[in-house]
This record gives C-alpha cells, sequence and structure tokens, in this order.
C-alpha cells in the first residue's frame, strides 16, 4: 500500500511520497539552475542523456488554460505518462470511497483538496505506474501550493515548469464551454472565443472543439465549471501561484509561454518553444 512518509525536518514536518517513489529518485543528480535551462539541450529532450531517464515535468496555468490539452498531447509524443491531480481527485469521487464525500464539498466550492490527500493521491499513482514500467512524467494541476512543491522537490527532479497562459476573460468562458464524451472520455470545448485586441495587447480567437457526432449526445460537464465555482478557482489560483512560479523561476526552470489562441496556432508554437518541433517529424517518419 502507498505510504505517505513523514520526514522531520528541523521544526517542520514534512509528507513526503511513498518509499518506492523515493527509491526511484534516489540516484538522479539534481540539475543546478542555469540560464540556459539544462530541459532545452537539442536532440535529447525525451530521454535525458544526463540522468539516464524521461522527462519530468511540471505543466502550471490557471483552471481552463489547457493544462491538460498540452500535458496530454506532450505526453503522447513524449511517452511518459500524463499525470492530472483533478482526474485523481475526480476517480476518487466517482468511486464512492471513504473519502468521495468530502472531496464532493471541496471540490465543488472551488477549494483546494488538502496537501496530506493530494499527495496521497498523487504517490499511489505514482507507484502504480512505477510497478507497470513507467518512467518520467507530465505532472498537470501538481503542484499547487509551496508545499506541494517543497514535498516534490524532496523527493525528485523536476526538469521544467511550463506556465500556460491566457488572458483572464478567456479563462472563465473555456471552463464554462468544456464537455466531456462520458463514453470515450475525450474532451470537447463549445466556446467561441473572439476577444479583442487592446492596449497593444493581442486579440484572442479560438474555435470550439465540436464533438464527432456519435459524442454528441453523450456529453457531460463538470459540476464545478458553473460561472461560480469558476471564479473561485481562479481567484484561489492566483492567490496562491505566485510564490509556485517565484520558486520555479528562481531555480531556473520556469517557462512561461502565453498561449496565441486555440490548438492549431499553440500546439506548433509550443513545440518551437520546447525545442520539440522536428522531434515530432522525425517521430511521425518513425512511425
Ligand atoms: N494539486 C492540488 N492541490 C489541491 N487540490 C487539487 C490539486 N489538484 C486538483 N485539486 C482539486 O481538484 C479540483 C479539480 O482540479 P483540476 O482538474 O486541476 O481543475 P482546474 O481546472 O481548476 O485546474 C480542484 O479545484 C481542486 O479542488
Amino acid at each position: 500500500m502507498a505510504s505517505i512518509v513523514r520526514v522531520t525536518r528541523s521544526s517542520s514536518s514534512l509528507f513526503a511520497f511513498g518509499t518506492r517513489f523515493y527509491s526511484t529518485s534516489a540516484g538522479i543528480s539534481h540539475a543546478s539552475p542555469s540560464p540556459s535551462p539544462p530541459f532545452l539541450h537539442g536532440g535529447g529532450i525525451r530521454r535525458d542523456v544526463a540522468k539516464d531517464r524521461n522527462v519530468q515535468w511540471v505543466f502550471l496555468g490557471c483552471p481552463g488554460v489547457g493544462k491538460g490539452t498540452y500535458a496530454s498531447r506532450l505526453s503522447s509524443l513524449l511517452g511518459v505518462p500524463h499525470i492530472a491531480t483533478g482526474d485523481l481527485v475526480r476517480e476518487e469521487l466517482a468511486s464512492s470511497g471513504p473519502l468521495s464525500q468530502q472531496l464532493s464539498e471541496i471540490v465543488n466550492q472551488g477549494k483546494l483538496v488538502s496537501d496530506e490527500i493530494i499527495v496521497d493521491l498523487l504517490s499511489k499513482r505514482l507507484e502504480a505506474g512505477e510497478s507497470k514500467g513507467e518512467s518520467g512524467f507530465i505532472l498537470d494541476g501538481f503542484p499547487r501550493t509551496m508545499r506541494q512543491a517543497e514535498i516534490l522537490g524532496d523527493v525528485t527532479d523536476i526538469d521544467l515548469v511550463v506556465n500556460l497562459k491566457l488572458p483572464e476573460e478567456v479563462l472563465v468562458e473555456k471552463c464554462i464551454g468544456r464537455r466531456t464524451c462520458n463514453q470515450c472520455g475525450k474532451g470537447f470545448n463549445i466556446a467561441h472565443i473572439n476577444l479583442k485586441g487592446e492596449n497593444g495587447k493581442p486579440g484572442i480567437s479560438m474555435d470550439p472543439l465540436l464533438p464527432p457526432p456519435n459524442c454528441m449526445t453523450k456529453l457531460i460537464t463538470r459540476a464545478d465549471d458553473t460561472e461560480e465555482v469558476v471564479k473561485a478557482r481562479l481567484r484561489i489560483y492566483n492567490e496562491t501561484s505566485q510564490p509556485l512560479e517565484d520558486y520555479y523561476r528562481s531555480k531556473g526552470k520556469l517557462m512561461e509561454f502565453d498561449l496565441p489562441g486555440g490548438i492549431p496556432e499553440s500546439w506548433p508554437r509550443l513545440l518551437e518553444a520546447l525545442r520539440l518541433d522536428d522531434y515530432e517529424e522525425k517521430q511521425s517518419a518513425v512511425a
């Protein structure tokens, strides 16, 4: 069973991931901050030769920004698991286990789940993945607090933190427009975004991502994607994200990325920023 190990450090005690995750990470040396980010050395991005392991990336960004969309695409491209703590919370909710009542109250108010619960869920997910031979990860929605970031930093070495950004007006519309097919699990968005540029800021437009006809009748909306709850989540995100961004920036690991539009415009630009543009071409040539 996954364990949360309490590590006592001077006066403060930290939660830490299970022992198997510790052992996975034990041999990994910590990259030192450098002006030229260590993750962007051409050619070796999937398997970091220096560390002999797959990428360990984190996606930060407001609710609705598209962390799940881009993290999932990169996970398929790089062959590493995409682990979204929001999905872990929703799975726990759906399981009607002992935590589900408590979690549903927290999530439906747009509040954050406790660090202890979220670390436990993530720890179990990583252990299960490791036993299946998974290596590397793209984390989406974790860490959300400084405490989570410290715990993560204690047990493993994060190579890169991608901070996705969109104007606030767009985020509410995008969250409210989100839909998931309850049969195939794919995500869609019915929002038409057309934000005019002003005060030197570029406009932004995004076409809806509509489901195919066979998903159309099976679409569900997340219970926490109502306007009121989305606004609460955005407020909480804005209150908690600054220290996290500063923390990773000071380590030379933060890559800021302003999304220029929807997936067709943003995906190639993101690959370029990650120096993965020719990687995608090579992968499709091999396939
Ligand atoms: N790292 C985390 N720490 C605390 N709570 C979390 C974390 N990740 C997810 N949650 C909980 O799960 C909910 C859904 O998460 P997520 O799908 O990431 O939503 P969002 O679109 O708000 O980023 C959050 O509102 C929060 O209650």
